[in-house]
């Protein structure tokens, strides 16, 4: 390993940072940084992408991602010091301090198939960085990345780059939701930063937590080890993610017993020892961490010779594909075990509220059951486009995509009321605020819909069940035994 790269003290110098740069424009890569130039005027914080589309979509109006607050942000630094281009290479070379936030998907062919991450991006914007970088930079873990990624990525810096650059790997994951993205960043639990133990690997981490400490609580800067970072951002979706199973286990339970989810939870809630979040039980998680991060989690584990611990984890995905099927069944089963040629209302589509996002969204697999077992949907998210609905299911007929062999029977609609005439069921699959509101009108609802009308609720929007019932629909709730 050359000395360079500091897996040894050298008294090589770290910059301090006034030029930032990040690798990868996605929904990680885009907020981080537009908040941290929002935050930061003096420095100069450039996002970089080889994707042309999604670097236009930054520099345009329409942002290539739905996020409260983001627009305002964006616009205020966008051309002051924020910046958006495909220039990867100029990023690189002018940068102090280099974001890596490129996707870390698992992976979907070869060893590690369906368990593995796929680190090929995070090697290529490495390799990138060892070619291009003259002076050297602050490397910084922002992608999610198996325990020990550094190393490799320190390895690659080692053989490639020029001997007077000088490196520092840190970790410094996100823990930002989305839909809670800006919120999330401007007021962070904490920011983790994990380096090597070495006085130039400490030194690195004071320069990044000196650009959080502009706006993020002094006590919720973290510092700890290098793997001991990259591990915790596993094991905090893990836990996340372990939880939404727990409670949908006992879901199933509540249903075969008359009991209610909601009340078992609230009673769990009370128990400061086990907390109030994350105990909502329906349709199972979806989104694009908590399944590739688990599986991350159950491939290093059996990498590491621990299968008792890579099956523990595995139970937690297991519960989750196991509750999205049971939901559908239940929709096929209420309505007398058929729905073939029945209309079905689907409200939401993204994975949850506030977001345009259907990576891994639970409503991809109960459509796709409910449309295997025969049913026509009219699909409704405020958020979701038909395109992006057209890629996850497959385009609809009737849509002109020539090529497409199969075809899907679904429409888009363009509001709640839309997707539900005619249709003699409504399932709700995204906990979006419209659909909770006051101002909807239940009863030309009702009126609109072929009888008997069925409401399958799967993400605990319907709080008072009686009136629904007094108006006629019949009622069923994800975790509610009747
Ligand atoms: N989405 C989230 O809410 C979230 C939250 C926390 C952490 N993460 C993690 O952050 C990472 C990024 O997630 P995301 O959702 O932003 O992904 P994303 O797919 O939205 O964005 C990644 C971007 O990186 C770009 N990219 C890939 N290789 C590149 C290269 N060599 N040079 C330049 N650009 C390159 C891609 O074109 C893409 O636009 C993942 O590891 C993910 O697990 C995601
Ligand atoms: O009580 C709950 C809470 C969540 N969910 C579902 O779980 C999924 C994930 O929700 P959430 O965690 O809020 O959104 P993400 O954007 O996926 O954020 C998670 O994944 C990110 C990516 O790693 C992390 O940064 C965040 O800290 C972590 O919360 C969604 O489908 C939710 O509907 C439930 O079903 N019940």
């Amino acid at each position: 390993m050359s000395p360079h790269v500091s897996y040894f003290d050298t008294d090589a110098e770290i910059r301090s940072v006034k030029n930032i740069c990040c690798i990868g424009a996605g929904y990680v890569g885009g907020p981080t940084c537009a908040v941290l130039a929002w935050k930061c005027p003096d420095i100069k914080v450039t996002i970089t992408d080889i994707a042309e589309d999604r670097i236009r979509a930054w520099n345009s109006d329409e942002l290539p991602i739905f996020e409260p607050g983001l627009d305002d942000i964006v616009k205020e630094a966008r051309g002051r010091n924020l910046f958006f281009t495909t220039d990867v290479d100029g990023s690189i070379e002018a940068a102090d301090l280099i974001f890596v936030s490129v996707n870390t998907p698992t992976k979907v062919a070869g060893i590690g198939a369906g368990l593995a991450a796929d680190l090929c991006y995070i090697e290529a914007a490495t390799r990138r960085i060892a070619t291009v970088s003259k002076r050297g930079a602050i490397i910084v873990e922002k992608s999610t990345v198996p325990c020990r990624t550094a190393e490799s990525m320190n390895q690659i810096l080692s053989a490639l780059s020029p001997s007077n650059a000088t490196f520092e790997i840190l970790s410094n994951p996100e823990f930002l939701a989305e839909g809670t993205a800006v919120e999330d960043l401007l007021d962070p639990a904490r920011v983790l930063i994990g380096s090597m133990p070495t006085t130039r690997g400490r030194l690195a981490q004071q320069r990044l937590a000196e650009v959080y400490s502009r706006w993020v609580r002094p006590e919720a800067i973290v510092t700890m080890g290098l793997w001991s970072s990259e591990l915790s951002k596993l094991a905090a979706n893990a836990l996340l993610a372990q939880r939404v199973s727990s409670i949908n286990a006992i879901a199933a339970i509540c249903e075969r017993t008359e009991a209610n989810v909601h009340e078992v939870s609230s009673a769990c809630r009370l128990d400061l020892r086990i907390g109030s979040k994350f105990l909502e039980a329906g349709i199972g998680f979806g989104g694009s961490c908590f399944q590739k991060d688990l599986q991350n989690l159950v491939y290093l584990s059996l990498s590491l010779g621990l299968p008792e611990v890579a099956e523990y984890w595995k139970q937690v995905l297991v519960m989750n594909a196991w509750t999205k099927q049971r939901f559908a069944r239940n929709i096929v089963q209420k309505m007398f075990s058929t729905i073939t040629a029945k209309h079905i209302a689907i409200l939401g589509f993204a994975f949850k509220a506030d977001t345009g996002d259907t990576r891994e969204a639970p409503a991809i697999d109960v459509c796709r059951d409910l449309l295997e077992d025969g049913a026509l949907l009219h699909i409704y998210d405020p958020k979701v486009s038909s395109s992006a609905i057209n890629r996850a299911l497959g385009p609809a007929k009737g849509s002109n995509v020539s090529f497409q062999s199969e075809q899907r029977a679904y429409t888009v609609e363009a509001s709640m009321q839309q997707a539900c005439v005619g249709a003699s069921a409504l399932v709700f699959l995204t906990k979006w605020a419209e659909f909770e509101s006051h101002a909807v009108d239940w009863k030309a609802i009702y009126a609109s819909m072929s009888k008997p009308a069925w409401i399958f609720d799967g993400r605990n929007i319907v709080k008072d069940p009686t009136a629904l019932k007094k108006l006629g629909f019949i009622v069923y709730q994800s975790g509610v035994g009747y």
